[in-house]
């Protein structure tokens, strides 16, 4: 199993050029199967998870083809089966963003159910309440959603319970060729939502006021094809404001949207960074020893809960008390421990993590337990004295093009063991 090592102390300076946004290129590619036509897309992130969708797609006879290291060429005219299996699924939560879309361009899906994972049990009950709404037939037997519809799907109202990123973005997809209008009220407004409404209205659908709580689609018969670039990466750009942060730093985050980090932003502000920013890229200052930070993680715009873990490394080493109340997620403090055995100093209480700040972390073995507590791991890893292996790295390559590149192109010590 793979590994970074680490040796930690040196602030991190210079450009890093930030990467598609994983959480919009995997609903992109999924929905890229509604269209009658070739998809061209670009800015697609070089991720495991990508791979993962690329081999999903193709098993239900979607070709792709390889335009460049960011680039691909989807052909959805090949659909031709309509299950999505457990091996695959099992890898990738984010598979499940392909019921939506199989069902409304074949009219059958049979998507295994992705379960819960390391930070929470995530039920995927909106996704088939809301399909069931818009007319399919859902079964859910044998650890399979099987879903069914006579004909198209209709447009319906739909309030959702919860926000739920996916559980709209998955509606927002099916609803681009259903039969009539469907509103989805209490909708997630996260910039990945939005992304992926500019990427079927760019094939031909009708999508309104995506990126505000009430999303209104007419549905059309089909969508043509053409060619769409992924958004810049937040949470990546978040991660390496962090690390540079951190470190004591002066890193320029390129070919970013500052707009999508309004939160993000104002807490780094906070901890003391100073910010300068264009309309694409990002610039991070360490005015010494940070400050620590109180955090509370909500849905878009607020703070979001995957740059979570990141912040409690800053607030492990920064000065003073601080805290992170996570509401989204019941199990994301998993990385709490592990940087407790780099000497940083935190009391869990429910969903809070409440830090005293040390000056100093040490380096040790620590082990990834999903995608942003690696991240966290990784940072903590590039402040601490001494070595530090991150080991389990395969969680971090679901969500991270080249980190260990990226990081070591600003000075840091880091090297992937194989
Ligand atoms: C691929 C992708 O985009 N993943 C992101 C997406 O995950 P994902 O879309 O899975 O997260 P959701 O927004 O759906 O989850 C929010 C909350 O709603 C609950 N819920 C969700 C659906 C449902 O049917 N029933 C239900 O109870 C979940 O358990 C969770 O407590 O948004 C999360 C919250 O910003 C991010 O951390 C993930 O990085
Ligand atoms: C939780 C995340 O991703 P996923 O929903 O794909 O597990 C994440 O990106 O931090």
């Amino acid at each position: 199993m793979q590994k970074f090592v680490i040796r930690g102390g040196t602030p991190l300076h210079g450009d890093v050029v930030i990467s598609g946004a994983k959480n919009a290129a995997l609903p992109i590619l999924m929905a890229s199967i509604l269209p009658s036509e070739t998809v061209t897309l670009s800015n697609v992130p070089a991720l495991q998870d990508v791979q993962t969708s690329l081999k999903l797609l193709h098993e239900l006879g979607v070709c792709s083809k390889p335009l460049g290291p960011n680039s691909y060429q989807i052909e959805p005219q090949g659909l031709h089966h309509h299950v999505a299996s457990y091996e695959l699924v099992k890898t990738m939560r984010a598979s499940i963003l392909v019921l939506g879309p199989l069902l409304a361009k074949y009219g059958k899906a049979r998507v295994s159910l992705p379960g819960g994972c390391a930070i929470g049990a995530r039920p995927v009950n909106l996704h088939i309440d809301g399909l069931r709404q818009m007319g399919a037939e859902i079964t859910v037997e044998n650890g399979y959603i099987n879903a069914t519809v006579n004909g198209r799907l209709r447009g319906a109202n739909i309030l959702m319970d919860m926000v739920s990123v996916t559980g709209t973005e998955n509606l927002m997809a099916a609803a681009a060729l259903a039969d009539g209008v469907t509103v989805i009220e209490n909708a997630a407004r996260e910039p990945e939502v939005e992304d992926l409404a500019n990427f079927l209205n760019s094939m031909g659908a009708d999508i309104r006021h995506a990126g505000t709580e009430t999303i209104t689609i007419y549905g059309k018969e089909r969508l043509h094809g053409g060619s769409y670039r992924v958004q810049p990466d937040r949470i990546e750009t978040g991660t390496f404001l962090v690390a540079a942060l951190a470190t004591g730093g002066d890193v320029t985050c390129r070919n970013t949207n500052p707009k999508m980090l309004d939160a993000v932003l104002r807490k780094l502000t906070d901890a003391g960074a100073l910010i300068t920013q264009g309309e694409d890229w990002i610039r991070i200052q360490a005015q010494g020893r940070p400050k620590a930070v109180t955090i509370v993680t909500a849905p878009h715009p607020a703070f979001p809960t995957d740059m979570q873990a990141q912040f409690c490394t800053l607030n492990a080493i920064a000065e003073g008390s601080g805290w992170v109340r996570e509401t989204i997620f019941e199990n994301r403090f998993m990385h709490v421990p592990e940087l407790c055995r780099m000497g940083a100093n935190f009391e869990v209480e429910g969903n809070m993590a409440i830090s005293k700040g040390v000056e100093k972390l040490t380096g040790a073995q620590v082990m990834c337990t999903d995608l942003r507590a690696s991240a966290s791991l990784v940072i903590a890893g590039l402040v601490a004295e001494g070595e530090t292996v991150v080991e389990r790295i395969y969680h971090i390559d679901r969500g991270y093009e080249s980190i260990e590149l990226k990081l070591a192109a600003l000075g840091a010590d880091i090297t992937r063991v194989k």
